[in-house]
């Protein structure tokens, strides 16, 4: 499958000026984390206002760790998601019974690649490539990762306005994904840096995509 520019997805958001911010810049997705460590946890109610509100061009990624899949469906349900995001281990039955439901972005590092089946065009599982410690905002070596870097996966760690064209040339993902580099503080962004990372990935692509 051949993409015709690079997605963008804003992650980590946790209220609604935000999720407005971000549509406006004209970001495809926002993450909404559920996973319970995370310092940007949002709950089920305040992930539904956002997800009725941002109208039905941004996509709403729920962001999962150490939940069951029982979890997962439940919050999905709950917060109106359009997809899922899982950094846990399932069993390939639970990834197939989560996929009959929801698109799911199935997050692996870079020991992962290489030793994995690479999901099917038009399967309903996306892979994204993170750094071991989601939400960090480590990048990872890019050049390194070029020749086992799956075709159409998405790519996060530590991108920002400054270095998202050199991870694009290096890896041409289908999407990107960024937290940290966007934030004043954890869970709450500066929308001039989220503006700025749409429009580096838009300018990354070429005009003919725009
Ligand atoms: O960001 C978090 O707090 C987080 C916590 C637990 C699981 C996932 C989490 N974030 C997932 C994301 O999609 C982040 O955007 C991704 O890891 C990139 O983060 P960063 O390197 O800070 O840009």
């Amino acid at each position: 499958m051949s993409f015709a520019r690079t997605r963008v997805k804003i992650c980590g958001t946790t209220n609604l000026s935000d999720a407005l911010s971000a549509a406006e810049a004209g970001a495809d997705a926002i993450g909404l984390i559920f996973a319970p460590v995370s310092k940007r946890r949002i709950d089920a109610a305040a992930a539904r206002q956002i997800s009725l509100a941002v109208g039905p061009s941004v996509g709403r990624v729920g962001v999962f760790l150490d939940q069951s899949p029982e979890d997962v469906l439940r919050l999905a349900d709950a917060a109106r998601l359009s997809a899922v995001q899982i950094h846990d281990r399932y069993s390939e039955a639970e990834w197939a019974e989560l996929a009959s439901f929801h698109p799911v972005v199935r997050v692996v590092g870079p020991a992962d690649l290489g030793q994995m089946d690479v999901p099917a065009p038009g399967s309903s599982i996306t892979l994204m490539l993170d750094a071991p410690q989601p939400g960090s905002g480590q990048p990872l070596d890019w050049p390194a990762l070029t020749p086992a870097f799956p075709v159409g996966a998405w790519l996060a760690g530590g991108l920002g306005p400054s270095n998202v064209a050199q991870a694009i040339s290096a890896l041409r993902p289908a999407g990107v994904d960024a937290v940290s580099a966007l934030e004043v503080r954890p869970g709450h962004k500066d929308p001039a840096l989220v503006r700025a990372f749409v429009e580096a990935v838009r300018r990354a692509d070429g005009p003919s995509q725009r």
